[in-house]
């Protein structure tokens, strides 16, 4: 009988593992359309928004949806690639990488990416690996600084997906990484990189995707994991507190959010006679409409209009060999009791796929 199968694993034998990289999400396309439809899923969660839901459906489809999709989809636009959208371009590579970079260490396992809103969601990524066998599942959110609107969030798509399944397969979820070293080591790689290249700036602004204030106030992490991100990067360049600001962007509504706001940020630098600035924003992985729009084209004008003179963006990690073996490093602790390796119930594509990875993350310098 099926029911008394012995399952085709135990303790001390391989089983198949897989990373699932799950980040926020991003329209399919840059029209009015595909961002309503995402915007419509992001923005109904109530992890980002806790107004109560009868007022709030109200204002989502009577003022925010008709009116930012269009908006939004301008801005996609200036910013959407040949491949897709940056954001999900990146993931991609991201996870790819992931997998070939661990594959270097020695851990044979998978490694996916999921999007939080729009696709690939996050339910047709689990289902996939049932498909294919995987019985653990490592969470990897690509959001280093905790907070509910994100990583919480991402907790409960995939409970929520488990709700529904029988046969639950082992879990582990990452929870943050705002202060491991090999992250906060990539950081630092990226910014000498950007002033060897193009000198140092007056200030350098660590922008960080904000939040409302109340969320703080109701006890969510996230505001001092941006400062401690923060402070052990300008540590680690040596930097004093006149060399750098924390700032927050991307406010969103009338209420009041994390401050210092990036752009009044540096305007107000400019009035003051600074004239070169660089930004980074630590708390993204991979760029994005919030970095390549928002903070290199928006604040950058806004900058050199109060004065300014000169501005640099300094990119995410993207797909950077450092920025791959932070998230190596910080996977593989979470792997520990995990033993991974080419077990033979891999099929052939799947070790294919493996060495695939393997050469890519080799080819951008996995091994060095
Ligand atoms: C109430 C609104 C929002 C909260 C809270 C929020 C938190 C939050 N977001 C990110 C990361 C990203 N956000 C991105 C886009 C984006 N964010 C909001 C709103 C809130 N975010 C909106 C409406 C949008 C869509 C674009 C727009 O219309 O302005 C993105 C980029 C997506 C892309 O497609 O490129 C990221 C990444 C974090 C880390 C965070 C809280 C810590
Ligand atoms: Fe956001
Ligand atoms: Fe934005």
């Amino acid at each position: 009988m099926a029911f008394l199968k012995e399952p085709d694993y135990s303790h001390g034998k391989l089983v198949k593992t897989a990373v699932v990289l799950i980040n926020l999400g991003t329209p399919d396309a840059p029209t009015p359309s595909a961002v309503k439809r995402y915007l419509k899923q992001f923005l109904w969660d109530q992890r980002v928004v806790e107004i109560p839901r009868a007022i709030w459906w109200m204002i989502l489809h009577l003022i925010i949806l008709p009116f930012r999709s269009k908006k939004s989809a301008e801005k996609y636009a200036t910013i959407w690639t040949n491949e897709g959208s940056p954001l999900l371009v990146h993931t991609r590579k991201q996870a790819m990488l992931l997998k070939g970079y661990l594959g270097e260490r020695g851990h044979e396992v998978n490694v996916v990416h999921a999007m939080r809103y729009g696709s690939p969601s996050i339910p047709d990524v689990l289902n996939q690996l049932k498909t294919e066998g995987y019985d653990r599942i490592l969470i990897l959110p690509a959001y280093p600084q905790y907070s509910a609107t994100t990583t919480a969030s991402n907790f409960d798509a995939v409970a929520q997906h488990y709700q529904q399944t029988r046969n639950v397969p082992e879990l582990r979820f990452i929870k943050h990484y705002h202060d491991h070293p090999s992250y906060i080591l990539a950081l630092k790689n990226k910014i000498l990189q950007s002033w060897e290249q193009n000198g140092k700036p007056e200030k350098l602004v660590m922008s960080f995707h904000g939040l409302p204030k109340a969320f703080l106030m109701r006890g969510d992490p996230y505001h001092c994991e941006c400062y401690k991100t923060a402070r052990l990067l300008a540590e680690q360049l040596g930097l004093s507190k006149e060399d750098y600001v924390v700032t927050f962007q991307s406010r969103l509504g009338r209420a009041e959010w994390l401050q210092p706001y990036t752009e009044p940020t540096v305007q107000a630098l400019a009035k003051q006679g600074v004239k070169r600035i660089d930004v980074v924003c630590p708390g993204f992985l991979a760029d994005c409409l919030e970095t390549l729009e928002e903070i290199a084209m928006e604040v950058r004008q806004a900058f050199l209009t109060a004065g300014g003179q000169s501005f640099h963006y300094i990119p995410c990690l993207n797909e950077s060999p450092d920025g791959l073996r932070a998230l190596a490093e910080i996977t593989e602790q979470h792997l520990i009791g995990w033993p991974t390796m080419m077990t033979n119930s891999m099929k052939e594509e799947e070790k294919q796929q493996a060495l695939i990875s393997r050469a890519e993350a080799k080819r951008l310098g996995a091994a060095q």
